[in-house]
């Protein structure tokens, strides 16, 4: 197996310094015990935060490292500033409840954008300063996103993963986001991102669709020339683990002890970080809902809700405790008594074996968030039922409700539906209850971590490893080189595209006029010593072309080559033209565009243009597809082509392209070097039509069978300058 390099915000450990000196343990976390297996048999390395280390004095921190280095982790220190923007201002403060859906707890101006970019840099740098050829990498979670992206471009050809321990959200929630582009596209530098569940798989690849403008193919994504796989690994615990703590003599001990003490009680248990997406203050206004309708069981339940402190210094973290400590304050004021109390509140951490403890003392375990990536409490609630017994209430907004369907299910913003599950689990019977808690387990043994971390780790190491495109702009000792040739050249024919080469593309193509200084290059041109050649070759109409260059010396083409207006001439078409086609077609296309708002149609002479750049980001290329199928279909004995390009479905009378302009152009002007510039699909006709002499240039990234590349118009003009 490739070593591993894990990537995590925490290291798995945890880090104490007292008065007798400092310890560093491994935590034993879900994540810890599912990747440590892994970990240690690649010999790998865990990269990450190793949690607040600044008040230790030079020897401890000395040490500290020491033993991190021991347990095969690489610290990346975070300054007091760092963890306050990075962690808890963006992370914590932003990408958190947004992801949660509660965007009432984003806070009104956010500004640590530029910290969560500079840290996510220095976490890649680590990641960049211990990789070795063939080492397999895998990030993990929100706070991270960026990693993936800025290792692709260190890193081209790296194995990638990356997975979201959180929900992702539906588009209309995950747009709100000002850098929603950027954090797309540092996931996106994966070569496989996983997550819990295909509905926070589904959401992310609409993202896709709507904010990058690609697309994706079921699990799929085509991304600047390579491909991404999506998955679906839902996270399991370390099934094993809890089954031993649970039937361990202490643990036995402490539930004999719990029980006792609440003799006559049933337990009801919630156990959570303090966190406003737990659902914990709905689970006690229900349970104060219950008992302020069933007086009877006033003294006969107890809620035991362990509350983990957590990111306390995030307002909303902070607040939200407030609110909650002062609903427990409430119920116990009114629903207790001097012999017992309802709401058993405990703000602190406990170990595994005291939850565990916790989780068999339990009749009913309420795992109830608003929204939650997994929960794992859940799936640790029935690991450790090795009585068989135990009733479990789980949110169907957890995504641990995707595989424990058993469970009894709320939807926790309907106060009256959780009383009525409580009182449900309260009375079902024990067969009922040991019969769905058996089909639980099972279903838990099966997916354990260990299985979890493989089956991600398997799917990475077996994917093709990612090809870097050789999309790069040629050197500028490369373009020096080709207009030394072309200057010696005793004349020249240039065949110019228009938009995106001699013109910015513009999102409304009216606004793409050309600049006076380009105008001014094109009939520089003409003018130079050696006889020179000048053609604009363009998709666009002839009004368009003889609106803004007519009043130059050079040559135009319309249309992809249909109409020609020579130097010094009037327009003309280049073929015998033919439009009876375009009646039949006139419906047809009104009518996709009644149906699809955003969408326009485009006469042309040779060509009838369906454009959908402005439509709906998924329904605009529904549409498009449906279209293109039909036109095949209806027009197949037409003398038409039907073609399907960026955001335009075109019908086009056969045998006219962009390549009839080379032969044309070779004819007239007999230039002893002839050189086309262009940067769309179009222009590959064009390229592909010169003859063995001839030299093209791409320009942008993607495909071309182009020898050159310029990055864009502006490296055009310079060029062009150059050979003056
Ligand atoms: O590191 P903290 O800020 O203290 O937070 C603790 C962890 O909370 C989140 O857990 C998530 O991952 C679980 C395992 O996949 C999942 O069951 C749960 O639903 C998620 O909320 C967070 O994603 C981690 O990065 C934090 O370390
Ligand atoms: O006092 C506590 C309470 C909880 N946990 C552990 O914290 C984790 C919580 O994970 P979960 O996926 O449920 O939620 P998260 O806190 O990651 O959002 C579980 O493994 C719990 O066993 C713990 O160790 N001590």
């Amino acid at each position: 197996m490739p070593r591993l390099l894990l990537v995590s915000n925490r290291l798995p450990v945890t880090v104490k310094a007292d008065p007798r000196g400092v310890t560093v343990t491994p935590s034993a976390g879900g994540l810890a015990t599912g990747l440590s297996g892994p970990h240690r048999s690649s010999d790998g390395l865990w990269i990450g935060w190793p949690g607040d280390v600044s008040k230790l004095k030079p020897e401890q921190l000395a040490r500290v490292n020491q033993e991190l280095a021991e347990l095969k982790t690489v610290p990346v220190q975070l300054s007091a500033s760092e963890v306050a923007r990075y962690y808890e201002g963006f992370s914590n403060g932003v990408l958190w409840p947004l992801f949660h859906y509660l965007l009432h707890r984003i806070p009104i101006d956010v500004h640590d954008w530029d910290s969560y970019r500079r840290v996510n840099q220095r976490f890649a740098d680590a990641v960049i300063a211990q990789y070795r050829e063939d080492d397999l990498i895998w990030v993990h979670d929100y706070q991270l996103t960026l990693v993936p992206g800025i290792l692709r471009k260190a890193l081209p050809r790296a194995k990638i993963g990356f997975f979201l321990h959180i929900p992702f959200p539906a588009t209309d929630i995950f747009r709100i986001l000002p850098w929603r582009e950027e954090i797309l596209d540092g996931m996106l530098g994966a070569d496989l991102v996983g997550f819990h569940t295909y509905g926070y798989l589904r959401h992310f690849a609409k993202s896709i669709v709507r904010t990058l403008d690609a697309s994706f193919s079921i699990d799929r994504v085509p991304y600047q020339g390579r491909t991404i796989r999506l998955g679906v690994f839902p996270m399991g615990i370390d099934v094993a683990a809890f089954e031993k703590l649970a039937n361990d003599e202490d643990v036995i001990a402490q539930v004999t002890g719990m029980r006792e003490q609440a003799k006559g009680q049933q337990i009801f248990l919630g156990v959570d970080r303090l966190d406003y997406t737990k659902g914990i203050q709905r689970r006690l206004l229900a349970m104060e809902r219950l008992l302020e309708r069933e007086p009877r069981l006033r003294g006969r339940v107890r809620l035991v809700q362990v509350a983990v402190p957590s990111r306390e210094k995030v307002d909303a973290y902070a607040s939200f405790r407030r609110e909650l400590e002062e609903t427990v304050g409430r119920i116990n004021g009114a629903y207790g008594s001097v012999g017992q109390t309802p709401i058993h509140y405990l703000y602190r951490s406990f170990s595994q074996k005291q939850v565990t403890a916790l989780y068999r003392a339990a009749d009913v375990m309420l795992v109830t968030p608003l929204r939650d990536g997994m929960n794992l409490v859940a799936k640790e609630f029935v690991a450790s039922r090795t009585d068989g017994d135990g009733v479990l209430v789980l949110s169907e907004f957890a995504g641990a409700f995707a595989e424990l369907g058993e469970a009894i299910t709320v939807n926790p913003h309907d106060l009256d539906g959780m009383v009525a599950a409580y009182k449900h689990a309260l009375r079902m019977p024990e067969e009922e209850r040991r019969s769905r808690m058996r089909t639980l387990r099972e279903r838990i043994q099966r997916h354990d971590v260990h299985r979890w971390a493989d089956s991600f780790i398997a799917t990475l190491e077996h994917m093709p490893r990612a090809e870097p495109l050789g999309d790069e702009s040629s050197t500028s000792a490369e373009i020096e080189d080709l207009v030394e040739r072309i200057r010696e050249a005793p004349s020249l024919a240039l065949l110019l595209d228009y938009d995106g080469t001699l013109a910015p593309i513009e999102r409304v193509p009216e606004l793409a006029a050309p600049t006076k200084e380009v105008k001014a290059l094109l009939a520089s041109l003409t003018h130079r010593s050696r006889p020179t050649d000048v053609n604009v070759v363009s998709g666009r109409t002839r009004e368009s072309l003889e609106e803004w260059l007519g009043d130059l010396p050079i040559s135009m083409y319309a249309e992809h080559g249909a109409w020609g207006r020579e130097r010094g001439q009037s327009w003309v078409p280049m073929r015998e033209l033919n439009s009876e086609w375009k009646n039949s077609l006139r419906t047809i296309l009104n009518d996709f565009t009644d149906r699809t708002p955003g969408s326009r149609i485009e006469e042309k002479w040779a060509s009838i243009a369906w454009h959908y750049r402005m439509a709906d980001a998924e329904f605009g290329p529904l549409q498009a597809r449906e279209l293109a199928t039909y036109l095949t279909d209806i027009l197949s004995n037409a003398p038409v082509e039907v073609i399907h390009g960026h955001k335009v479905v075109e019908i086009r009378q056969q045998g006219i392209h962009k390549g009839i302009i080379v032969d044309r152009v070779l004819e007239r002007a007999q230039p002893a070097f002839v050189l086309a510039i262009g940067d769309d699909r179009t222009d590959e006709d064009m390229f592909r039509a010169l003859p063995p002499s001839g030299v093209a240039i791409h320009v942008g990234k993607g495909r071309s069978a182009a020898t050159y590349r310029l990055a864009d118009p502006a490296a055009v003009a310079s060029l062009l300058r150059a050979l003056i």
